[in-house]
């Protein structure tokens, strides 16, 4: 890993590989490692989240998977970031201290979405009861109302953060509110927090609010594609950075209809990448044969610019 260096580009938030029978499957990170590296250009993971269905396994399965990926990863990824969020306040300050230990490049964590903070206040409390337990590592809040039902604007949320929470590093903004978005980056320049946005169907939105990057499950296999839009967008070649957005748009607004979350992310990077993601775990089910039949038949019908 590279210590210090700041977040951004592109972040793959990876799917946990499991077993037919429903273990997690430790034996494949490697090649995955490897796969994201060399075949997507991507060198940023973002573990146990969301996409790596994170709030399913149990503490100890989310330690060895944080553990394989900073084995594997070392001299290969640039930043490993280890979701810890939990809905028990010990188990999270349990992962942090634990991601800390091992060498995480940064933590980050959702509201707790059981038993919800009511306001600014007791999410920033909540969070920085974590944070504290992991003060040499950079903090990203995770904000994904339309799963956690916490739906504190973040603008607000950041105001003053950094005195309750010194390691705060920035946003993995999962969200469609763009004047939330804008509002946080113009409100703190002076900060220099990464504003990571994981809404991959309209990076490009939050890329041109200023967005530094992005963290999302299709950069486990549209990693290549994507970044060819970050350059063009750098460029500025506009067109052609839109072209690559409603690509991308395309494929995920035909498998949105079918039916479209972890399981079927899995299904995707299965054939894709040609590494056995396995199962999701109940209650999530197994993406269908017809799902994996029309998603490859879209994916291999789409003609990119460049060409691919
Ligand atoms: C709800 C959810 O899982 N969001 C992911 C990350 O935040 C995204 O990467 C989506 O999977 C992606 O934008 C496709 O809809
Ligand atoms: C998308 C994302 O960041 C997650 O799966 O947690």
């Amino acid at each position: 890993m590279t210590p210090g260096k700041k977040l951004q580009g592109l972040v793959a938030a990876t799917v946990t590989p499991m077993t037919p029978d429903g273990q997690i499957n430790l034996s494949v990170i490697r090649q995955y490692v490897d796969y994201l590296v060399g075949e997507q250009n991507v060198k940023n993971v973002f573990l146990n989240g969301t996409t790596g269905e994170g709030l399913s396994l149990n503490i100890q399965e989310r330690k060895q998977l944080a553990e394989e990926w900073i084995h594997q990863g070392k001299d290969k990824l640039d930043h490993v970031i280890i979701h810890v969020g939990a809905l028990s306040l010990p188990e999270s300050q349990e992962l942090a201290r634990h991601a800390a230990a091992i060498g995480a490049s940064g933590i980050a964590v959702i509201a707790p979405f059981f038993f919800r903070p009511a306001n600014k206040d007791e999410l920033t409390a909540f969070l920085q009861k974590i944070a504290s337990e992991a003060p040499e590592v950079p903090f990203y809040y995770y904000h994904i109302p339309s799963l956690t039902g916490v739906k504190i604007r973040v603008e607000e949320l950041l105001d003053g953060i950094k005195e309750q929470i010194p390691t705060f590093q920035g946003v993995k903004f999962s969200d469609t509110d763009l004047l939330d978005l804008a509002q946080c980056i113009n409100k703190n320049e002076r900060e220099q927090f990464a504003f990571l946005y994981g809404v991959d169907e309209q990076l490009l939105s939050a890329l041109a609010i200023g967005a530094n990057g992005a963290v999302g499950s299709t950069y486990n296999y549209l990693g290549r594609k994507t970044n060819l839009m970050l350059q063009a967008f750098a460029k500025p070649d506009l067109a052609l950075a839109r072209k690559y957005q409603f690509l991308t748009g395309e494929f995920l607004n035909f498998v949105i209809k079918l039916g479209f979350g972890v399981a079927q992310t899995k299904a995707v990077m299965t054939f894709v990448s040609g590494i056995p993601m396995g199962p999701p775990r109940l209650p999530l089910v197994d993406a269908s044969e017809e799902f994996i039949i029309k998603a490859k038949a879209k994916l291999d019908s789409i003609i990119w610019p460049d060409g691919d």
